[in-house]
């Protein structure tokens, strides 16, 4: 399956095809006509993937590889550095092209390191974990991490060219099944109660079985119509924050080592709900349900940290405006707003 990305200029294509990595060659022909690539991957996906991918790109085009180490950790500035070095060493121009092969680490900072070097040069994702899949790679948010909080240095910089291939996920440890499942969730939340109900009924993963594809394709087709709406951050795109503003705080408050990205946001969906129910914002009963389909994709509701110690990372969320917080809220199961509040919104002793 194939969705065109409508941004003027910026428009790109997405394919969604188990398999589609053995043609990685020929689709990045149709929009690549430089000479150099740069591969940019972790020593895990590289292990996997990377030789493989390096070897059909080499038949058309010089390549070289940058491999950071797997984790968190190398979405910050620190490994920026190594990767401008190896983009300077093999002489990149701004006709050649940047390739991400990886999760969102990789995806996210490879991306800034291609907005940034030489002020731009344009680059692919090729996402290699569910939560790449369904929703990293596509969008154009590229950032690395500041220990004070996540993606806090970052660019809209939109890809040349996606490539999902389900068929990978065969090697991604099941932690980050679950993890992509988070974001997964999060959709049918914000916008589609059909999607939610597939989940419910399906229960894990492995229930999926062949509607993955299909459920991949739905939600990166929905990330595309928000995108496309709303390219910049403005207004809708922020629905795709649900969970966010408490889940990147608690990513914050244990140094990205202790939840995973889509840990943190199963939390922060479950928590901000429980909220806005109490408060009479959210239709009675969501939060339940919501808990229900986290927990049977075995994710977590609960970081088991007080609200206070979590202010100082929610006052650095990207969507705050003097000092004022926006927060997603869902009405019901499907339906999602924005609600602009303040701070004391949160009681200091609620436990996340
Ligand atoms: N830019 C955006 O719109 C956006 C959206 C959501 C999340 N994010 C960011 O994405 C990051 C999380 O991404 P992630 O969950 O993919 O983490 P990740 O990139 O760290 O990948 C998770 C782990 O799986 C391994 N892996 C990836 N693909 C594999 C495969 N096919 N086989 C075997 N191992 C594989 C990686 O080496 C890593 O150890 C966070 O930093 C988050 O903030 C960005
Ligand atoms: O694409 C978006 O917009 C999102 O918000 C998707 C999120 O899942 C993702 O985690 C994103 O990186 C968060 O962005 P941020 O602006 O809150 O840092
Ligand atoms: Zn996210």
């Amino acid at each position: 399956m194939k969705l065109n990305v409508n941004l003027g200029e910026k428009s790109y294509e997405i394919f969604i095809e188990r398999g589609v990595l053995r043609r990685a060659a020929d689709l990045i022909a149709e929009v690549f006509h430089g000479k150099k690539i740069m591969i940019i991957s972790d020593d895990r996906v590289y292990g996997y993937y990377g030789e493989v991918l390096k070897e059909q790109l080499q038949t058309k085009w010089e390549c070289y590889e940058a491999v950071v180490p797997h984790g968190e950790a190398s979405k910050s500035m620190a490994i920026l550095p190594e990767i401008y070095g190896k983009l300077l060493q093999a002489k990149l121009s701004r006709s050649d092209l940047i390739v991400a092969l990886g999760g969102g680490v990789v995806g996210d900072m490879a991306g800034f390191a291609a907005a940034t070097y030489l002020r731009g040069i344009p680059f692919i994702q090729i996402p290699t974990s569910l939560l790449a899949q369904v929703d990293s790679s596509v969008g154009g948010k590229v950032a690395v991490d500041l220990k004070e909080g996540k993606n806090l240095v970052g660019a809209f910089y939109q890809p040349k060219l996606v490539l999902i291939d389900p068929d990978v996920l065969s090697t991604l440890p099941k932690r980050y099944i679950n993890d992509g499942m988070g974001e997964v969730i999060k959709y049918g939340c914000i916008k589609d109660r059909g999607l939610f109900d597939i989940l419910k009924k399906a229960r894990s993963f492995e229930g999926l079985g062949e509607e993955l594809t299909g459920v991949i394709a739905r939600c990166v087709d929905i990330k595309r119509q928000i995108v496309e709406e709303d390219q910049y951050d403005t207004g809708e795109r922020m629905l795709l924050n649900f969970g966010h503003t408490l889940g990147h705080a608690v990513e914050q408050k244990f140094a990205y080592e202790r939840e995973s990205h889509g840990e943190a946001v199963a939390v922060g969906m479950y928590q901000i709900t429980k909220i806005s129910e109490k408060k009479g914002m959210t239709e009675e009963g969501t939060a339940e349900e919501l808990r229900k389909v986290l927990e049977s994709y075995d994710l977590p509701i609960s970081a088991g940290v007080k609200m206070k110690e979590l202010k100082a990372a929610m006052m650095l969320d990207k969507k705050n405006l003097n000092d004022r917080l926006r927060i997603i809220l869902i009405k019901k199961m499907g339906e999602s707003f924005i609600f602009p509040t303040d701070v004391a919104f949160f009681e200091d002793d609620i436990t996340v």
